[in-house]
């Protein structure tokens, strides 16, 4: 088996600081109406929220249309069985339902929140539950022990009319069954004759094993096995639910259930299974160790003794991942939008034949990349999507949605499948396909060598470190290496044989090549010698740039600890730049991405320097796999009113026709002329097709400040300013940035040393 080494990519320390800033949690709430007037805040409050009210109250189903249930989930959970850790308290499962909500966001755009309810009685778990369900328009439940939540699940979707949806239950068992039918596929073995053994007769071991059954697993074929060994017929102590799926069987232990079977499906918790069970298993075993965050058996411990596995886990850090992350967005998405009234059987089926029906066809490159530029092609290592596969959300709704249409719990059928699943693709979140696109192109490229320059900084530290983890390439930390090591400790990272190397400028070899080789270049420029070898010895901003412009690096970092400009400064000292050097700043925004320039080194730029801003940032936009549509900005449009900043964007124009350029380009125009094709009746020359998606800024300040005013009162996420047009990539993060912006930066700064992004 391929690639089964990867390994976390974060420390204890990481994972606390990411929940904890730069605001604690993982999610927030957002407006979708505007609050800013008296007349908003009538209709939003009283007296004009009293109209809905009262359509509400003669017809309940209203608050589908005048309340943003339809689109709401809540993630509801008592804590009992958090992962695989066990029932650790309502409180402590927050996080985990905290996730499962921004997943929810992030993978269907569906809106959630979540609920701890303190209690462990099933009765008064229920009694909250229905008394508040109808606020949303679904129920996750999530990480409730069994068999508690076999009857939370059903009584509850007797109570109330939205579906309720235990998601340990059915969205693992929708995966696991997706894997089962594609691991059958590939192995020759047919669902009918297959031996399927279950370790974990809980909520989602029972689950999945009912599920299978359904599509073709012979009850008589299988084996149950909880903490007290096999549950035969006729074994005391069992109750209703593990009693259903019991088998006559003369086995006892899980050891010798496993001898000669097709198929183990691990459901329990991290190390039930051993090598020893698994060396027993029949040719081309099938081994689903899904227990979370630790599997009943590693990937390493299976390919030690067996080369022929099919072998998926729950976590994202192997290869084929059965986690119910693939599920629980789509089946809810697809529910949403018939306004289900419950998830049933066919629904579920739907999902989990879609899911198997997609990992067969052929992967488009873009998801290939996003997953470390392996080649996912279906077979063994590919039996399920991965759930950074943007077709998921597409692909996987409308199957559901039909298969409730089909079966009657539709409220509302959708009429139009092709119109349906144009309008969800295009709810994908911009920011994350954007960034995983360009990480993927990173990771398929061939190894990049990145200079973090302020190696010293616990913060660049991490970022190297997650750089690395995340196999973007490697990264050169500068600074003395006692030190660095030292303050790595401190953050809790041990760097031996990661391959992160750490330069000291002092006392390495290449010190008196930069010396000698920056001198040549500034010795005319007003510097001594003795000057170039202090700047070389005690700058790391001269020596981190001179590994770059020498070839012993590739791209370069830094930031963190100066100021832009003297930054800058410094590295145009040693470097070049090509053509023109522009800062562009990418604006993620209502589901569109803004190329914005120039954003930090023009300050008042004249009609040649607009024109040649365009030319660079469109350049930059289609390596990024984009077609750039160029909108220069202005207060006027076409000359009205005239003035003198609007007529060097109108000369701008003229350069740009003059040279005959091969992109879209118009101007000059207000925000709403650019963005908004619908407002160009008044205009009908204008020449792009499309909404704009590169804004030229007539100036500094006008580019610097729209992007953060977007940024705090839009809620726009802005990535940069990049720059663009130095001889060598260079990135120059703002003073005191995060890891996680160090790490996009220098993602960048790899980026724009050779690899190249789909669009
Ligand atoms: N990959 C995925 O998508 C998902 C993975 N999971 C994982 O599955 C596991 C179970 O979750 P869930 O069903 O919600 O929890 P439950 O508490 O409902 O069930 C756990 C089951 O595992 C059994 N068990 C525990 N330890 C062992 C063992 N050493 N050998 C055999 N059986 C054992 C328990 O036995 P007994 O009944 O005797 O107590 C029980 O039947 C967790 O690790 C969870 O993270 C869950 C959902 C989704
Ligand atoms: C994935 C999941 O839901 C669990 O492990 O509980
Ligand atoms: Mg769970």
């Amino acid at each position: 088996m391929a690639d089964l080494t990867d390994k976390q990519t974060f420390s204890d320390e990481d994972a606390l600081e990411f929940h904890r800033s730069p605001t604690p949690g993982k999610i927030s709430m957002a407006p979708t109406k505007p609050m800013a007037t008296q007349r908003d805040l009538s209709l939003a409050y009283s007296p004009g929220v009293a109209i809905p009210v009262l359509a509400i109250a003669a017809d309940v189903d209203k608050a589908y249309d005048y309340t943003s249930k339809g689109n709401l989930v809540a993630v509801i959970s008592n804590g009992t069985a958090i992962l695989g850790l066990g029932n650790l308290g309502h409180m402590a499962s927050k996080p985990v339902m905290e996730g499962k909500a921004v997943l929810f966001k992030r993978f269907a755009d569906v809106d959630s929140f979540d609920v701890e309810v303190k209690t462990t009685d099933p009765d008064e778990f229920i009694t909250v539950v229905k008394n508040i369900g109808d606020t949303w328009g679904g129920i996750n439940l999530e990480d409730i022990k069994s068999p508690e939540c076999f009857v939370i699940e059903s009584e509850l979707q007797d109570l109330l009319d939205i579906p309720v949806f235990h998601d340990d239950q059915h969205g693992t068992a929708i995966i696991s069954t997706a894997g089962l039918i594609n691991a059958c596929h590939i192995t020759g073995k047919k669902l009918e004759d297959i031996k399927v053994v279950l370790a974990g007769a809980g909520a989602a071991g029972l689950s999945s094993i009912g599920l299978m059954k359904a599509v073709g697993v012979r009850a008589e074929n299988t084996v149950i096995v909880d903490r007290d060994g096999v549950i035969y017929k006729g074994r005391d102590n069992v109750d209703q639910w593990k009693a259903a799926h019991a088998t006559d069987t003369p086995h006892r232990t899980l050891a010798e259930a496993m001898v000669g079977a097709d198929v183990v499906l691990g459901l329990s918790a991290k190390g039930a299974i051993t090598k020893e069970m698994v060396a027993s298993m029949a040719p081309n075993p099938i081994i689903f160790a899904m227990a979370n965050p630790d599997p009943e058996i590693t990937p390493e411990d299976v390919a030690s003794v067996r080369s022929d596995a099919i072998m998926a886990t729950g976590r994202s850090d192997y290869v084929n991942q059965v986690n119910n992350v693939l599920g629980f967005p789509y089946i809810f998405r697809g529910a949403l939008d018939v306004r289900a009234r419950r998830v049933n059987h066919e629904m579920k089926v739907a999902c989990a034949q879609a899911l198997a029906a997609l990992a067969r066809e052929d992967v488009p490159d873009e998801v290939a990349m996003a997953y470390r530029g392996r080649k996912l092609r279906f077979g063994p290592d590919y039996i399920i999507p991965s759930p950074f596969d943007p077709r998921l959300i597409w692909y996987i709704p409308p199957f559901v949605a039909q298969a409730a249409m089909d079966t009657g719990v539709a409220r509302k059928p959708i009429e139009d499948m092709d119109a349906y699943r144009t309008e969800l693709r295009s709810r994908l979140d911009p920011s994350a396909a954007l960034m995983q696109n360009i990480s993927g192109a990173v990771r398929a490229a061939p190894n990049k060598r990145v200079v973090f320059a302020e190696g010293e900084e616990t913060a660049v530290i991490r970022a190297a470190w997650g750089f690395k983890q995340a196999e973007l390439g490697t990264p050169i930390l500068l600074g003395r290496e006692d030190l660095i090591r030292q303050n790595a400790a401190e953050a809790g990272l041990i760097f031996d044989d990661m391959g992160i190397e750490i330069v000291n400028a002092r006392v390495s070899e290449h010190n008196a090549d930069y010396t000698d080789w920056l001198y040549a270049r500034l010795q005319r420029r007003g510097y001594l010698r003795r000057d170039v070898q202090r700047m070389i010895n005690q700058d790391r901003n001269y020596f981190g740039a001179a590994m770059v412009a020498r070839g012993q690096a590739d791209a370069m970092v830094t930031g963190v600890t100066r100021n832009f400009n003297m930054v800058l400064k410094e590295v145009r000292r040693v470097l070049d730049v090509k053509n023109r050097m522009i800062g562009m700043s990418i604006l993620l925004a209502k589901g569109r991405t803004l190329f914005v320039a120039d954003t930090s080194i023009h300050e008042l730029p004249n009609a040649e320097e607009l024109a040649e801003i365009a030319i660079q940032a469109a350049e930059t936009v289609r390596k990024l796999g984009k077609t750039p549509r160029v909108a220069f900005l202005s207060y006027s449009t076409f000359g009205n009113p005239p003035g003198d900043r609007g007529e060097k964007v109108r000369e701008a124009i003229r350069i740009l026709d003059a040279r005959g350029v091969d992109f879209e380009y118009e101007g000059e125009m207000p925000p709403e002329l650019a963005l908004d094709p619908d407002a160009r009746a008044a205009y009908p020359f204008m020449r792009l097709t499309g909404h704009a998606n590169v804004l030229v800024m007539p100036a500094i300040h006008s580019a610097s400040i729209s992007t953060r005013l977007v940024q705090q009162l839009g809620g726009a996420t802005v990535i940069g300013p990049l720059l663009v047009g130095l001889e060598k990539s260079v990135q120059i993060v703002s003073l005191g940035a995060s890891v996680s912006e160090i790490i996009t930066a220098a993602t960048f700064a790899a980026y724009d040393e050779g690899a190249v992004a789909e669009g």
